[in-house]
This record gives structure tokens, C-alpha cells and sequence, in this order.
């Protein structure tokens, strides 16, 4: 029987010719990624085991970048615990070195794995072809013990794309365009499947951006089917696929939507939901205290330079914080190659070491009561980027950028008019 890409991953995570929605399957994972968000209580949880393991080191990634460099005496302890654990067992480790998934779809991800994180977006990586999904840090524990762990098999949802988006319009616009029509429950426990002529005209990095929010619509994963662009990444990065599992023709599909990329205008997410979308035109003139381009969605080397190129010969309004934080140090390097760091700095931004940021809300760059807050980051929830009444608005690099230069959200194409 005909299978989606999602039940060909998981197939062959399961070790078998065919698995379908609904089956629960017993899978062996090809990686492993944990950040200092949790990675301290499952250290805690590991040594507590009556007969603690590690099934393959080889498969663990951890990453400190939430709050890095450390901002408390308390996270400095939680880092330690995960480093000192870390050297101690072999286990790659990266501290300071960027977001973590953008540190493993740059080393690691790979089309046809099945990969967990601790960390919801980790669905991101299906932008390589890859099935990641979040878990919590007691499913992460059994992973790393076992080598395996269990999944359901998601029905999913295609997304059937056609032609390419405008100039100006982004694939931010894109997924929050689609969050918007299907919700914030919209695709729970289902994987998105994203495919059609059109994404052909999508960047990994766009792709990577589409993939990564899935779990803001509640989905298990997204996924692009594995093209020459996945390849020619794969092969820029020095590795080669593992499995290229694009679906079957006649795949069983919840629901099919169809999408004309050429239709999609710019979007901004309104506080305090990621589904509370509208035309980025109905927010014009709300005035703005900081502006985030950075996080795990937007922070590509693409993205400074969609940012650098509007900043170009402007100047970041006296009233913005303008934060930029390249999603990596890979990243920073090469904006600073081509002097992007340079003209951000000119134009009054704060540039920043590759983190979380303020996407996380609780390392560097919080806002306080009452401010305002436009980002490339993931979330909008009540107090997701500091104080509890504080208000936060998600939108594209352009439209993040053109807002820290008016003071105020703005289109791009307004402040070039
Ligand atoms: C800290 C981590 C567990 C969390 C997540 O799971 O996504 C964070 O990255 C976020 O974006 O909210
Ligand atoms: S950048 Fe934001 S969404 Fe991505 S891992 Fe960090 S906190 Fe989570």
C-alpha cells in the first residue's frame, strides 16, 4: 500500500517494508538532541537509574544555547552538570556555538532519519527530509538508555504547493499564513507534508523556517519532500542522504490543501497566539519598544540578509532595540564576511553571540511591562519574551527590520515607498 513520507521514515526507523497512520511502532533513533532547557533534569533522572546506560553516545547531541553565556549562578550550575556529564560520557557537546537546531541541520540531519529532541521544534529538521519531533525529557531518558523508543504513526496533511511567493513575501509568511487557516490545533499529532512544483522555488532556509513552526499548528512534524536543493545542502555540508523517502503518488492524506505561493502577502502574528494572524497592513503605526531578528526560525545567514539590505542607508529608530542574533556562529562568521555585522552596527542594532535571545524570553533582552516586542521568533505566548504584560508580535526579517527602522510595525514595502 501507498505511504506518505512520514510512514516511509518511520518504516524505516521500525525496521520494516510498511507501517500506516494509526500503528504504534517501536523505532530506533538516529539521533538524539538535547539543550540546556531540560538536559539538567534528565542528567537528574539518569542518575537515579538502578542500572544507568548509555545504548550509543555516538547518537547524543547536546547543545547549550538557551541561555548562553550563562545569566545566573543557577544556570551556571545546570550548565555544568550538562558539560562535566558530557565529557565525562564522550557525548558531542556544543556551548555558544548557536541554536541547536540550527547546529544540527548544518552537522547532522540527514533525508529518511528519524530523529528526537528535546525540544519542540525539532520538527524543524524535516526541511532535510528528516522526521524530527519533540519529546519530553523522561522520553528523551528512555531513548538514550535504549537506543528506541515509540511512535504512533501520524495520519498527515499535504500541502500541495504551486508557483513561488512574491518579492517581499517570505516563507515566515507562508507558515503563518497556514497556521492561521488550519489553527493552533490544527494539525495535532499529524505531519505536515509539504510538496508540488512550488517547492522547488523554496531555500533550504525557507524550508527549514516552513518546517520548523509545524508544531505551532500541533503538529508531530512537518516535512519537504528531498530535492536537488536538499542535496546540493547535504552535499555543501559534506554528507549524503541516508534514505530519500519522497511519498507515493497515491499516499493516504487526511486532507490536501492546495497553495498558490504567489498569493501570500506579508503576515504578523498578534499577541498572545501564534494562530491570531493578520495582513501585516492592519498593524501599521503600533509603536514598538524592541525588534528580534534571530531564533531557530529566522536567523539564517538569508535572513541578516534580507535585514542588512533594508538597513542599508537607514538607521534604527532612537526608540528600538534592535537585537540581531545570528542563528550560529557559522552563520555570524559568514555575515561578518560580508560585512552584514557591519552595516547592522552602523545602523544602531545590538548584535548579539548566537542564541536563543530573547525568543527564549530568559536570557538577554527582555522586555518589561507594558513594551512592545516584533520578532522573528517562534512564540507570542503572555510573558514569552519577559514581563507577563508585555506584548509580542511575530513576523518576517523584512518586516521585523522595517518596523525597528520606522518605530513602529511597518511592511517593508511601506518603508520603501
Ligand atoms: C526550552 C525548550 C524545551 C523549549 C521548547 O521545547 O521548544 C524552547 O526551545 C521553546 O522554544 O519554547
Ligand atoms: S530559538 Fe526559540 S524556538 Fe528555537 S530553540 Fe531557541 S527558544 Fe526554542
Amino acid at each position: 500500500m501507498a505511504m506518505t513520507m512520514a510512514e516511509k521514515i518511520i518504516a524505516r526507523a521500525a525496521g520494516k517494508t510498511e507501517v500506516h497512520a494509526g500503528d504504534i511502532e517501536t523505532v530506533t533513533l538516529d539521533y538524539m538532541m538535547s539543550n540546556d532547557g531540560t538536559t539538567h533534569l534528565t542528567i537528574g533522572m539518569y542518575e537515579n537509574l538502578k542500572h544507568p546506560r548509555i545504548a550509543d553516545k555516538n547518537k547524543l547531541v547536546w547543545i547549550v544555547d538557551h541561555n548562553v553565556p550563562a545569566d545566573s549562578v543557577k544556570t551556571a550550575a545546570s550548565h555544568k552538570k550538562m558539560r562535566d556529564f558530557a565529557r565525562a560520557n564522550g557525548i558531542a557537546f556544543y556551548e555558544g556555538k548557536g541554536v541547536c537546531h540550527q547546529i544540527m541541520l548544518e552537522k547532522y540531519v540527514s533525508p529518511g532519519q528519524f530523529i528526537f529532541g528535546a525540544d519542540s521544534h525539532t520538527c524543524a529538521y524535516g526541511a532535510l527530509g528528516a522526521f524530527g519531533t519533540g519529546v519530553g525529557c523522561t522520553d528523551y531518558l528512555y531513548a538514550m538508555v535504549t537506543g528506541q523508543s515509540w511512535v504512533l504513526v501520524p495520519k498527515t496533511l499535504r500541502f500541495e504547493l504551486r508557483g513561488s511567493l512574491p518579492q517581499g513575501v517570505y516563507a515566515r509568511d507562508l507558515i503563518l499564513t497556514i497556521i492561521g487557516k488550519i489553527g493552533a490545533n490544527g494539525a495535532n499529532y499529524k505531519a505536515m507534508e509539504f510538496g508540488g512544483e512550488g517547492l522547488a522555488s523554496l531555500s533550504i532556509a525557507d524550508r527549514i523556517a516552513l518546517c520548523n513552526l509545524c508544531v505551532e499548528a500541533g503538529a508531530k512534524t512537518g516535512l519537504c519532500e528531498v530535492d536537488a536543493k536538499t542535496l546540493d545542502y547535504l552535499k555543501a555540508h559534506g554528507r549524503e542522504p541516508v534514505a530519500v523517502l519522497n511519498p507515493d503518488k497515491d499516499a493516504d492524506y487526511e486532507e490536501v490543501f492546495e497553495i498558490d505561493l504567489s498569493e501570500i502577502r506579508p503576515i504578523v502574528a498578534k499577541p498572545h497566539f501564534v494562530d491570531n494572524v493578520v495582513p501585516a497592513e492592519e498593524c501599521s503605526g503600533i509603536r514598538i519598544d524592541e525588534a528580534f531578528l534571530g531564533s531557530c526560525n529566522n536567523g539564517r545567514i538569508e535572513d541578516l540578509r534580507v535585514g542588512a539590505e533594508l538597513l542599508r542607508g537607514r538607521k534604527v529608530a532612537d526608540s528600538v532595540r534592535f537585537l540581531v542574533v545570528p542563528a550560529s556562529r557559522a552563520v555570524y562568521e559568514e555575515a561578518l564576511r560580508e560585512g552584514l555585522l557591519k552595516i547592522f552596527m552602523d545602523a544602531g542594532a545590538i548584535v548579539m553571540n548566537p542564541n536563543c535571545s530573547v525568543c527564549w524570553g530568559s536570557c538577554q533582552g527582555v522586555i518589561g511591562e507594558g513594551e512592545t516586542l516584533i520578532s522573528t521568533g517562534t512564540r507570542n505566548f503572555k510573558g514569552r519574551s519577559g514581563h507577563k504584560d508585555s506584548f509580542v508580535y511575530l513576523a518576517s526579517a523584512a518586516t521585523v527590520t522595517a518596523s525597528a527602522v520606522k518605530g513602529e510595525i511597518c511592511t517593508a514595502e511601506s518603508l520603501t515607498k
